[in-house]
């Protein structure tokens, strides 16, 4: 039974996995099977092309079947967790959460099989047997010593990457939070002293790879279930236990861990008492790693050790030293340089990149799945955690870069930024559409204003925006509480930034001035001009556009969209011939939809719709779509009738056949027709040559719900709305949005002044 840290218990477990279809895993075909002419492809007599072409040239299975993005996990249950010897049978659910991580984290198809046999050889040949199926192999909870024996051999008998993840996914990881957690205690990495309980397969890796990180020899003591691995030692060992005796006097784990600086534990729940912990040295690094349950909990080391870094292998406490954090990426990166093996390169390499990924700031969407506040670098975040987006573009690159430099990449990559940016659209699709966008600001940067820069947010977003090269971030804020921020965030170059202030600003009489000489005939003086403008962040950084002291604006982190729009348009003018209107993008898995008005008009009039249509479709252009334009109703083509809604949309259809577009619209459709295809079909004069990607709603009120229903239920990720038809690039964020939305739409922003332009 667990401590139970967690809010669950083993009824809610077993629930969880029994409910719906049992299990966690189901398989889902990538192609069509809907027709006769599907099935003929699919199957006989289509498949015999790929077949013949594979026979011949063996690497065409590459291209014509999954087998290049398929990991198998294998075990014989010999060592399920640290629950011992359970049998294959009961493996099944860790294996079946392995695959789920595979495919959460880097989008690999991942099939556990669990092979019933302890014999090694039989255990062996069957693994190699199956090698035409996948392009890798992860090895998961087999015993030592037999894992080293049977990793051995498979990765001498197979062409594809071999890794027992027990063993290298666990060095890997541990190997990172070692790394920083060394830099945190200040300490020299050739001066540690480290006590390993457990001489198993995790245990062993983890030993070397920490040697081979400059940890020496006899710095470090092995204990397994019979004490102290001392020189000399005869009961319980095998060669791979006697390559780490040492010469020592101690015999039982509580002597060795006497002014120890670092424990690491690989072995089983409770092995380590509070006694023995209070007698290890200054600031001691403590991995617990023993799963479900820790060696000892982070709370009774804390009790009485509150200067230990604690590290464990569950989520549900900070500094999760966990393979998860592993070996999803490290197959991505080796899968898609399709190399041989997975060598000690490709290791030290993933270990050094988890490491480096911590010392950055932590974007809002991780700080946001975990409890507890924003984590910064220190002994509570020695190590991303698992649900980190930045792991992927982080961890896959490094490794197949070092699998290139090594030699074993049969498939080279040719442009590897041009990969790290295909990984991270590969998990969040949003990338993917922003992906134009953010390549154009790289070469032409625009200075952005961020108005509520004194929000640890907005200040977050502004600094990321500048760190990744988008553009130069411009602050407006109270600059004490810019600087509080900035110090605890750790932001050390200050002297760069640049900030504003309508109250202490030089300029702001001579943006009163031209705000008095658009407002006077609206009955406001001077001085109600230059109090707005001193005190009305809005109308300062309209005023700072309008006279082309920046390029363009976010703000709305913390007033109403209606609030910040008004005070922006006292400043700032609509386009001539356009309307102001909200634009929001929704990023589906499979599809990128654009839904208007999503902000301005509230009960559009058919002109007003096709006129938010065609503008709509010529900012939708400007992504590098093509616009299939839809009008929005709850009737199809007339039927039924409907009230005012529907008549509009359908009007508005009517307005558009007026003018001479050059973009495909139909309406008026209720969204199955405007999505799917197949229900499309039911109406053969549609004149959408595909689903729509263009929605235009005939209120803002259907606009402003459908866009945040999707939002919250998780059907997409919703960006914007994006304000468009203003003479200067402004756009209002909705309140509370997390730092990265905030840049996404401070990239749009600096997008768009080009277009304006146009
Ligand atoms: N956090 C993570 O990412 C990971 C954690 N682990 C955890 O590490 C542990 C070991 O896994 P793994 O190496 O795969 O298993 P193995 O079966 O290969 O090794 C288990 C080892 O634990 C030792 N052991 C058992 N009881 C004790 C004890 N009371 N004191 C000291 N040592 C003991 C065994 O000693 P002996 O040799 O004498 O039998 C053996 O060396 C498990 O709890 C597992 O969950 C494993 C992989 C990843
Ligand atoms: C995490 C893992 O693989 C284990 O505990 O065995
Ligand atoms: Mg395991």
């Amino acid at each position: 039974m667990s401590d139970k840290k967690n809010d669950f218990g083993d009824k809610e477990a077993l629930h969880y996995h029994a409910a719906g279809r049992p299990g966690k895993l189901e398989i889902t075909a990538t192609k069509s099977m809907a027709t006769q002419r599907d099935l003929s492809l699919a199957y006989s007599p289509g498949v015999a092309a790929p077949v013949r072409a594979i026979a011949e040239h063996p690497n065409l299975a590459y291209d014509y079947t999954a087998k290049g993005n398929l990991v198998a996990i294998i075990t014989n249950g010999t060592a399920i967790l640290g629950l011992g010897n359970l049998g294959p049978l009961a493996s099944k659910p860790v294996m079946e959460g392995k695959a789920v991580l595979f495919k959460r984290f880097a989008d690999i198809d991942g099939i556990d099989l669990e092979v019933d046999t302890t014999d090694v050889d039989e255990f062996i040949n069957c693994v190699k047997l199956l090698g035409p199926t996948f392009g890798g192999i992860n090895l998961e909870d087999i015993k030592a010593p037999e894992c080293f024996i049977i990793e051995q051999a498979l990765r001498e008998k197979m062409d594809i990457p071999v890794f027992h993840d027990d063993q290298h996914g666990t060095a890997i990881i541990t190997g990172a939070g070692i790394i920083n957690a060394i830099d945190l205690t200040d300490r020299d990495i050739k001066d540690v002293t480290v006590v390993v309980n457990g001489a198993g397969a995790a245990a062993i890796a983890c030993t070397e790879l920490i040697k081979a990180m400059g940890v020496p020899h006899h710095n470090v003591i092995m204990c397994d279930s019979k004490g102290v691995i001392y020189q000399g030692r005869e009961e319980g060992m095998n060669q791979w236990k006697s390559a780490h005796a040492v010469e020592t006097e101690h015999r039982s784990l509580e002597e060795a861990l006497k002014g120890a600086d670092v424990f690491l534990g690989l072995s089983v729940q409770g092995a380590v008492s509070q006694e023995m912990v209070k007698n290890m040295a200054d600031k001691p690094i403590i991995f617990a790693m023993a799963n479900p349950d820790p060696e000892i909990t982070p709370e009774d080391v804390k009790a009485v050790r509150p200067d230990a870094i604690v590290a464990t292998g569950r989520s549900d406490y900070p500094n999760q030293v966990n393979n998860v954090l592993g070996f999803p990426y490290i197959f991505r990166g080796a899968l898609d340089v399709r190399a041989s093996t997975i060598n000690d390169e490709m290791k030290v390499a993933a270990a050094l990149a988890i490491a480096e990924l911590a010392r950055e700031d932590v974007p809002d969407e991780v700080a946001a799945a975990y409890t507890g506040g924003h984590p910064k670098y220190g002994p509570d975040y020695i190590i991303p955690a698992p649900f980190d987006p930045r792991l992927i573009s982080a961890i896959s690159p490094a490794v197949a870069e070092a699998a290139i430099k090594s030699g074993v990449a049969k498939k080279p990559l040719i442009d590897m930024n041009a990969y790290r940016k295909e990984l991270a659209a590969r998990l969040n699709p949003t990338t993917g559409t922003l992906q134009m966008v953010y390549d154009q600001l790289g070469k032409d940067l625009k200075r952005v204003i961020f108005t509520e820069a004194d929000e640890e947010t907005v200040l977050r977003a502004a600094l990321g925006f500048e760190q990744n090269g988008y553009g130069k971030a411009v602050l407006l804020g109270h600059e004490e509480p810019i600087r509080d921020h900035l110090e605890r965030i750790g932001h050390d170059r200050t002297d760069k930034l640049e900030i504003h202030h309508g109250r202490n600003s030089d300029k702001s009489h001579q943006y009163a001035e031209f705000l008095f000489s658009k407002l006077q005939r609206d009955g406001y003086l001077f001085r109600d001009c230059l109090r707005l403008v001193r005190s009305d962040r809005n109308v300062f950084g309209a005023c700072m556009l309008a006279f082309g002291d920046a390029d363009a604006m976010v703000t709305g982190h913390t007033r109403h969209y209606a609030a910040a729009l008004e005070s922006i348009t006292k400043v700032i003018d609509p386009l001539p011939d356009r309307k102001a209107m909200g634009l929001s993008i929704v990023v589906a898995e499979d599809r990128t939809i654009f839904v208007a008005d999503t902000a301005i008009n509230e009960m559009p009039t058919a002109e007003e719709m096709a006129e938010i249509a065609i503008h709509t479709a010529d900012t939708v252009r400007h992504f590098g779509i093509e616009p299939r334009v839809a009008f929005m109703s709850y009737t199809n083509f007339g039927n039924p009738t409907g009230g005012i809604l529907a008549t509009t949309s359908r009007e508005a259809v009517s307005v558009l056949d007026t003018k001479d577009v050059d973009f495909e619209y139909e309406g008026e459709m209720h969204a199955g027709v405007a999505l799917n295809p197949e229900i499309m079909q039911s109406y053969p004069f549609c004149r959408l040559s595909g689903p729509a990607n263009v929605l235009i709603m005939p209120g803002m009120h259907s606009a402003h719900i459908s866009t945040k229903l999707l939002r919250e239920l998780g059907g997409g990720t919703v960006i914007g709305p994006m304000l468009v038809g203003l003479t200067h690039s402004v756009q209002v964020i909705p309140m509370g949005s997390y730092a990265s939305e905030i840049i996404n739409l401070a990239a749009l922003a600096a997008h768009n002044v080009n277009l304006l332009k146009k």
